[in-house]
């Protein structure tokens, strides 16, 4: 399986092809649009989400209701897009070079962007480096998350933190319990529930002040089988990939799995979880999770745990300093508008980017023509794991 996004943030619209899927998984809009809706929820947003609702249109892949076995397109559309006519007109005719835009913003992809492909517009880096791109990437992550549930598979997240506002939860020992809790309530979930009024001012105060918070947010996906990914090859490590697809959301500055960080710090009688046997069934168990589910880049049957942090949103409206790209002079850039935190939406971002992984191993492992053959296929997986 794999697949590709395109589309611009005030274009027409994001939009995914994705390969690879079995025939036969029944698929509805809207087992998509609820993760669409959460993925829009969250204190600190900006003006844009009171004018987006977003919802998926199957374009290929899909008829009456099924997966086909061809590739399947999903679209996102804009309704921001309607407000800029000219300024993302694919006509030559609509041009306007007066109003280009020059002022690169520090943290974001704005100069790199200018400096790599020689462009001196920053509009044309921004609208497309924008996380506006996630909203396909949760519909595609929505659409494996229909695989994925016919193994078993359950994917949630919570958020850790906030600037220096920590979450309530502890996750020390992976609370399942708490976090099904949490997760009940979506996201909000932490605004709403655990902290609701100290998040909020706090947030509200950091956007008088001009200012912007990141945060930590926890994935806890439970259900995997052992020996999802692969040891014997750096490109099929499961925690490789899901380090590189989560660093591939904008925004995201570190990833750790289980311990993460904590395990360089600690002697390895507190980093190894100890195996045993439960004779009834057939299974390995251990009594702790330290290693987040995942050892030697395969899953181990324990739930997979892995924690991102994401920086402060660039767009700040006390700006920092920068230099119009044209002039070379400096300047404090003024905004119009921009999110103050998205720690809440990151952490549904990345419950759907580790589904579209772990979809991708498991095709990988049980064959991805039709569905009946891949259950087949996991199936006798199974039997063969009970009388290992
Ligand atoms: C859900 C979400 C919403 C975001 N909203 C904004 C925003 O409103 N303004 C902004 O400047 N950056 C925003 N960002 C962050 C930028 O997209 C990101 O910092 C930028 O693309 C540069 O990439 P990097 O941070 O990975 O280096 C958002 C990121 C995410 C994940
Ligand atoms: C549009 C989304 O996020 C956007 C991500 C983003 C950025 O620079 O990354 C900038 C803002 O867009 P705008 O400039 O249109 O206000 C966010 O709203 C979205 O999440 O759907």
């Amino acid at each position: 399986m794999r697949y590709l996004t395109a589309g611009e943030s005030h274009g027409k619209g994001l939009f995914a092809i994705v390969e690879g899927f079995p025939a036969g998984l029944e698929v509805r809009a809207e087992d998509i649009d609820v993760h669409l809706k959460r993925r829009q929820m969250g204190y600190g947003r900006g003006g844009r989400m009171k004018i987006e609702s977003d919802a998926v249109e199957f374009l290929s892949g899909i008829r009456w209701g099924k997966t086909m076995g061809s590739p399947i397109t999903l679209a996102v559309w804009n309704r921001d897009n309607k407000n800029w006519p000219k300024m993302m007109s694919p006509h030559a005719e609509e041009a306007c070079p007066d109003e280009i835009f020059t002022r690169p913003r520090p943290g974001h992809a704005d100069l790199g962007g200018c400096l790599k492909r020689n462009m001196q517009d920053v509009r044309n880096v921004l609208e497309r480096s924008s996380a506006r791109e996630t909203a396909v990437r949760v519909a595609v992550g929505s659409l494996s998350r229909c695989l994925l549930r016919h193994f078993g598979v359950d994917i949630q997240s919570y958020v850790r933190s906030i600037g220096t506002l920590n979450c309530a939860l502890s996750v020390e020992s992976v609370d399942l319990k708490a976090i099904n809790k949490c997760a009940d309530k979506s996201i909000v979930r932490f605004l709403h529930t655990v902290q609701d009024d100290d998040a909020r001012t706090y947030i509200d105060q950091m956007r008088n002040e001009g200012n912007t918070l990141g945060g930590v947010f926890e994935v806890v996906i439970t259900g995997v089988v052992p020996g999802i990914g692969d040891y014997a090859s750096y490109g099929g490590k499961l925690d490789g990939r899901f380090g590189q697809a989560l660093m591939g959301m904008q925004a995201v500055k570190g990833v750790e799995v289980g311990l993460g960080f904590g395990a360089a710090h600690a002697p390895g009688s507190q980093v190894h979880d100890e195996i045993g046997y439960d004779s009834q069934n057939h299974t390995f168990p251990r009594q702790s999770n330290r290693a987040g589910g995942i050892e030697g880049g395969m899953s181990n049957g324990m739930p997979i745990v892995i924690r991102a942090a994401k920086k402060p949103i660039p767009t700040l409206y006390t700006p920092l300093q920068s230099v119009d790209i044209r002039s070379k002079e400096p300047f404090a850039a003024t905004v119009e508008r921009s999110d103050v935190t998205a720690v809440p939406a990151a952490s549904t971002i990345a419950e759907a980017i580790c589904a579209t992984v772990l979809a991708e191993a498991y095709l990988e492992k049980f064959g991805s023509d039709s569905m009946d053959e891949t259950l087949r296929n996991f199936q006798g997986y199974i039997e063969q794991l009970q009388r290992f």
